[in-house]
């Protein structure tokens, strides 16, 4: 079975979107995610989802519609998106090198990891069509 990685499309009331910078490893620094991470063993996805949320950005997020279905990554993993909004807290970079909200005009203006791209997409399309 593929192993589970979560990650969560965070928007704003202004629609924009919360892009991440990755700190590690070497090889994918400086590329830009959604936030989110490894499901552990054992746990769901909606609970790692909101695990993620708290560990790495110090907020309390709730989860809408999910984006798409299992978007592949390298070495058996899948990646698993929900559109969601901050409920609690301000989002600091705790494990990232930066943060940045996005506004649907400048989605596009990070470099995001290769995988992201037609997620972002996928994002984009499901907030069009309202
Ligand atoms: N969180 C996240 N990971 C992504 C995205 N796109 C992408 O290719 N990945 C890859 C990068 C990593 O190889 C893997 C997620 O691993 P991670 O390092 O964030 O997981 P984790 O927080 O549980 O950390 P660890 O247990 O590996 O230390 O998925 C994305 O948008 N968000």
């Amino acid at each position: 079975m593929d192993k589970v990685v979560v990650g969560a499309a965070i928007v704003d009331g202004s629609g924009r979107l919360l892009a991440a910078q990755r700190a590690e490893p070497p090889e994918l620094a400086g590329g830009w995610e959604l936030p989110g991470g490894k499901v552990d063993p054992g746990e769901d996805d909606h609970t790692a989802l909101i695990r993620e949320c708290q560990e790495e950005l110090g907020v309390l997020v709730e989860a809408g519609e999910q984006v798409g279905g299992d978007w592949p990554l390298t070495d058996g993993y899948v990646l698993r998106v929900w559109l969601a909004e901050i409920v609690e807290g301000e989002p600091e970079a705790k494990e990232h090198l930066d943060l940045r909200w996005l506004p649907m005009d400048e989605l596009y203006d990070v470099r995001w990891l290769p995988a992201d791209l037609p997620i972002v997409r996928a994002v984009q399309g499901q907030l069009d069509e309202g």
